[in-house]
């Protein structure tokens, strides 16, 4: 059975007095609310991870990083690589994002030594894929969207790709306000998991959990969870309030 998980990915949000609070906030929240199998991921800005790994324990809570270099280490000033992300404790990393590919570069094969350096020292990539609006209006957008998971974890063994968690994203609806329908995200993660399958094997692409995220929020997550293909989200602004992120939560 593949995993429920609701990541919230806070961006470059809160001062570290407002960080503090809020994950407290979530942490007891999860501890006394939420009895169903979900997976909760806490993906603060970096400078906040060491603080954090001591509140996100037990097996519903996790620690999750919002990108790391493709090296292990070196001269790269300003970066922060997978055994350092490793080392302080923590478990998932965003790879991917649409605003890293779109405000620093970040190309699909860029990507693919991203994800080797992450599971090679045991992190779960949480993959972000995902078509701009111009792509959705005009193009093939289902096959745009495809081939950034072919160019980026094609190349991973089955084994390996068990180890991965996809994260739909369309660009238009981050942010915006304009969440995709549940039938757009059904149907992109339906194809998605068809995609892995034909690569992987239909054991892996059953068992990859597909989050959604756009827009996601108290009011629309239950409908979009509800679709047989969506396992969960990848939230912004709605994991930056406590009590609207565990709503969230609850519906996965
Ligand atoms: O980019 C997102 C999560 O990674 C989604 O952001 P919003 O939920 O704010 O639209």
């Amino acid at each position: 059975m593949r995993k429920k998980i609701v990541a919230g990915n806070w961006k470059m949000n809160k001062t570290a007095d407002e960080g503090l609070a809020l994950v407290s906030e979530v942490v007891n929240m999860v501890s006394a609310e939420v009895t169903a199998p979900v997976t909760v991921v806490v993906c603060p800005p970096a400078l906040y991870l060491t603080t954090f790994k001591s509140y996100l324990t037990g097996d519903k809570l996790a620690l999750g990083a919002q990108n790391c270099h493709e090296k292990a280490a070196g001269a790269y000033t300003g970066e922060i690589s997978a055994p350092m992300l490793k080392s302080v404790g923590v478990q998932y990393v965003i790879l991917g994002h649409s605003e890293r590919r779109q405000y620093f570069g970040e190309t699909n094969a860029q990507l693919a030594e991203k994800v080797n350096i992450a599971l090679e020292n045991g992190l779960i990539p949480i993959f972000c894929c995902g078509e701009s609006r111009e792509m959705r209006e005009t193009g093939d957008y289902v096959g745009f969207v495809k081939n950034q998971l072919t160019e980026s974890l094609f190349h991973l063994s089955a084994e390996q790709m068990a180890n991965v968690v996809i994260a739909y994203e369309p660009i238009w609806a981050i942010g915006t306000g304009l969440t995709a329908s549940s039938a757009q995200a059904q149907d992109m993660h339906f194809a998605l998991r068809q995609h892995l399958a034909g690569q992987f094997g239909d054991e892996v692409a059953q068992n990859t959990s597909i989050l959604y995220g756009g827009s996601a929020n108290a009011q629309n997550a239950q409908e979009l969870f509800g679709q047989p293909d969506v396992d969960g989200g990848l939230i912004g602004g709605a994991s930056l309030k406590s009590r609207d992120f565990l709503t969230v939560v609850k519906a996965a």
